[in-house]
């Protein structure tokens, strides 16, 4: 069954998928009809380029905002994307369903206070949203207010020397995720050559103000500040993330997170109803590991050249012509899985897959005969009572069996863990299980 969840984000997923009918849209919103010049819109033009951004959010959002004629006005389907990533890649890093209540802190909100509005939109989501720029933060209050928001959007202050991440001052202990979209350019100069080379006027809707496109270092630096201060929280936040606008700059600070150890990210390339590629990196301290298409969504030749892209987290193990019994080899492997001992597994009969969790690689055979070993001391003390305090986990998993008219494969994804070896393991065991399965059956059909 489908629940208003699923067919609000179906709605959302493709919504820009392909480019807009300028004409449909005037049709819709007289206020864009008065700026089209026939089917076209001037992107040249500050006042037309933040009349489809008014509209946009208006018919695909029902969000309503103002902004000054000298701040950035964003590209709706741009910020879209980002925040269409930011879903996915909190729904599968969790084993809850998709979809949960979750705390986000947008660093630098600009005027529009975009990227909470189009969070809260869609998911039940609440932000701190943040900035150093005080016409930025005023207009940004105001569209909050505007769109009743202000239970749900905390705008807060900062100062160039303040944290950036502001856990203590918005008073929260923890939260869901960062999420920023830094100033672009190390320097003045760079934002005029930038602006000289697409024959923009500096300074407008269409280019951003100083304080919000100049930063020292430029956005490498801007979202290196972040990576110091998350080398500090770790857990207490689930995902640090940053949008880019070059692909060097996704790749100097991938292989920043790699140098400083941290094993579970995710990379991505930004594409939909945009001309302009933009980069996303993610980064968590925590255990629980995004599907692969999130983690690892750079699929341009260029891209996956230059970046190191995080281990793949699912695998198809095996494929074999279908069994006779299909029901009785799901059944087989789900009691294999099952007779392992593991903190917790479920299967699912209807979509043949179940979902374990495991505190160490209990399929191999090393760890097992030290099991065996330690049940017998437990055994030979137990008169004493002692209580295995339980241990962590180091892995959970996914098991799938997939059917089509000839075949059936069967794949694992990794979920949860630090340790690529443990999955790697994790797939030796299922194929030697599934093997077996397939061995038997063949000897009881002799
Ligand atoms: C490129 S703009 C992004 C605005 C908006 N989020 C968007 O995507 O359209 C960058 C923003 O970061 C803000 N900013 C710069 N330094 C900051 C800091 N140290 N803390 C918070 N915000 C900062 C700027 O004022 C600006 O509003």
């Amino acid at each position: 069954m489908t629940t208003d969840q699923e067919s609000k984000d179906r709605h959302f997923k493709d919504l820009y998928a392909s480019p807009p009918d300028f004409k449909v849209l005037g049709r819709l919103d007289p206020d864009l009809a008065a700026v089209l010049n026939g089917r076209e819109l001037d992107f040249d033009d500050p006042a037309s380029v933040m009349q489809l951004t008014k509209t946009l959010l208006k018919l695909d959002f029902d969000l309503s905002i103002e902004l000054p004629d000298d701040r950035l006005c964003p590209p709706v389907a741009n910020r879209h994307n980002y925040i269409l990533w930011l879903k996915s890649l909190l729904d599968t890093s969790s084993y809850e369903k998709p979809g949960r209540k979750a705390v986000g802190i947008d660093i630098g909100t600009g005027a529009s206070c975009i990227y909470p509005l189009l969070g809260c939109t869609q998911r039940p989501w609440s932000f701190v949203a943040t900035d150093i720029d005080s016409k930025s933060l005023e207009y940004a209050r105001e569209n909050v207010k505007r769109n009743e928001l202000t239970h749900r959007i905390n705008v807060l202050a900062r100062t160039q020397d303040d944290l950036m991440i502001p856990l203590q001052d918005a008073k929260i202990q923890s939260a869901d995720f960062t999420m920023t979209n830094p100033p672009f350019y190390a320097s003045k100069d760079e934002l005029l050559e930038s602006a000289a080379q697409k024959s923009r006027k500096p300074f407008t809707a269409c280019t951003g103000s100083e304080t919000e496109m100049v930063t020292a270092g430029g956005e490498v630096a801007f979202v290196g500040r972040i990576l110091d201060e998350s080398l500090e929280l770790r857990e207490r936040v689930q995902w640090y993330t940053c949008m880019v606008g070059f692909l060097s700059s996704a790749t100097k600070l991938v292989e920043r997170l790699k140098k400083e150890g941290i094993d579970n990210y995710a990379v991505t390339a930004l594409v939909q109803g945009s001309k302009t590629r933009r980069w996303a990196v993610g980064w968590s301290f925590q255990a629980m590991r995004p599907e692969q298409s999130v983690a690892r969504g750079v699929t341009s030749k260029a891209g996956a050249a230059k970046i190191d892209l995080p281990p793949a987290t699912e695998q198809q193990v095996l494929k074999i012509t279908l069994p006779e019994k299909i029901g009785e080899f799901a059944d087989e492997l789900r009691r294999h899985i099952g007779g392992l001992e593991l903190a917790s597994w479920e299967w699912d009969q209807e979509r043949l897959e179940g979902i374990g969790r495991a505190e160490a690689n209990v399929w191999n055979r090393a760890w097992r005969r030290k099991r065996k070993r330690e049940m017998e001391v437990e055994e030979q003390e137990s008169k004493e009572e002692v209580k295995k305090e339980p241990s962590a986990i180091a892995f959970g998993f996914q098991v799938r069996v997939r059917v089509t008219k000839n075949n059936l494969s069967v794949g694992c994804r990794w979920m949860e863990g630090h340790d690529a070896v443990i999955f790697e393991s994790f797939q030796g065991y299922i194929k030697a299980t599934v093997n077996s399965i397939r061995g038997t059956a063949k000897e009881k059909k002799k």
